[in-house]
């Protein structure tokens, strides 16, 4: 049986959804043909988030019984492979089934797919080396426009793709708060379950912090309370650059001091606009360009352009970007005003091994050559990315709890 098991290991330029649909119709790989097969991938979720949003079709719940829309990342996952199993299909074909998870998800889906495996063909797309699967041992790679038998060990890009220097920011700021962010024994709470306890942090200008903790332990909701989205964050004791929260201030108030980026956002941009614009856009906080901008911010714009190597693509659609390119580019419309905070959030989701890379060595660049602090947010340690601080999230029944590690 393991030898119907295969591994796709491709980049983020080949087309993924040719492949699935290749795979799914039997074409790709004769074993599968006439079978039935499912997609546990994130293209999936999707899917059933749409069905939840257009017809309140709830038929995919989580371990807590929340639908997908209000369920972190993991807690999806985990209920999208049950699902999957549930209707037993002839084989599965798992697509970054790692990204988003904790380390102990990670396990117990391996384990999972492991057990399936002695009944099932598992055929696996990854862009990440790490994780294909330990039981698949036909690989192949796309070399010269097909796919091809792996033979010895993947090879990734060593180069440094960054060589000029960070572009200077618009205005030196005239005023630095310290800390940028203060948690004193802050709690929040979702129909009487409390998902954060007591939390006490601090972030100070210039710092790179990671904030790491299981899936549904907290992460991305203690990034509502700075980012401003969340409600919950009025009646703590929260002090961001400079204000007291619900002391007046006007969440625009607090996204003029954070550059945001979000694997989630890419899907947000669907508008035609060009990678300038695009990166334009970051000096007014808008999503589109309306106002004009000045010289200087467009001559900031462009040495951004030629830091990420897009220079001659500027006037090209951002929406028809590879995820690795599209991912530079919101990373310099976050960075164009030198924010007080650049937030990432599971911002290597998605991207190959290359892309990884190169995404890791801008981050590092921007943590030794600006005075921004970084809140980068992920379960997993990326190898090439190197925070300064770390601080966990640990749950308990009665809420997660914090602590700088
Ligand atoms: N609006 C909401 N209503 C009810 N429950 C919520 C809401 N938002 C978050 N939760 C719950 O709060 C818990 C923490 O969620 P959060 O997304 O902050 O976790 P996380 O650590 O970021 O998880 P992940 O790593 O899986 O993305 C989860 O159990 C989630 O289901």
């Amino acid at each position: 049986m393991s030898t119907r098991h295969v591994a796709y290991y491709i980049s983020n330029s080949a087309n993924k959804q040719q492949l699935i649909d290749e795979l799914l119709s039997g074409e790709r790989y004769k074993p599968l043909s006439g079978l039935k097969g499912s997609l546990f991938s994130e293209i999936t979720v999707n899917k059933f988030i749409e069905e939840e949003k257009r017809h309140d079709d709830f038929s995919v719940l989580t371990d807590t019984k929340n639908s997908l829309e209000h369920s972190s990342q993991g807690e999806r996952k985990k209920a999208l492979l049950r699902h999957l199993i549930n209707q037993n299909p002839d084989y599965i074909i798992v697509d970054n089934v790692f990204d988003s998870l904790d380390v102990a998800t990670q396990t117990n889906i391996s384990h999972t797919l492991k057990d399936l495996s002695q009944s099932k063909p598992i055929i696996q797309i990854t862009s990440r080396k790490r994780d294909i699967l330990p039981f698949i041992k036909t690989i192949y790679t796309f070399k010269n426009g097909e796919f091809v038998k792996a033979d010895g060990e993947l090879k990734t890009d060593d180069k440094n793709y960054f060589v000029n220097d960070l572009p200077e920011p618009e205005h030196v700021p005239t005023e630095v708060f310290n800390p940028l962010v203060k948690f004193n024994k802050v709690n929040v709470a979702y129909g009487g379950r409390t998902i954060v306890k007591d939390i006490c942090w601090e972030i100070k200008p210039g710092e790179f912090w990671q904030l790491v903790g299981p899936n549904g332990s907290g992460k991305s909701t203690l990034l509502t309370l700075i980012s401003g989205d969340n409600p919950k964050a009025y009646n703590q004791d929260i002090l961001l650059f400079g204000m007291k929260k619900g002391t007046g201030e006007t969440v625009w108030d607090i996204k003029s001091n954070i550059g945001h980026y979000t694997s989630e956002m890419l899907r947000g941009f669907r508008r035609l606009d060009s990678i300038e614009k695009m990166i334009l856009s970051g000096f007014f906080d808008s999503i589109g360009l309306y106002k004009y901008p000045t010289e200087r911010q467009i001559h900031i714009a462009h040495q951004w352009l030629k830091l990420i190597g897009l220079f001659e693509k500027k006037d090209k659609d951002f929406v028809f970007l590879s995820p690795g390119h599209k991912r530079l580019v919101l990373i310099a419309r976050a960075m164009v005003k030198h924010p007080p905070l650049l937030i990432l959030d599971e911002p290597t989701n998605g991207l190959d091994d290359t892309d990884a890379k190169i995404f890791s060595q801008l981050i590092n660049k921007i943590s030794e050559e600006s005075r921004t602090a970084i809140l980068y947010v992920s379960h997993r340690k990326e190898e090439h990315i190197n925070p300064h601080f770390t601080y966990q999230l640990t749950p308990s029944e009665t809420g997660s709890t914090g602590q700088r590690v």
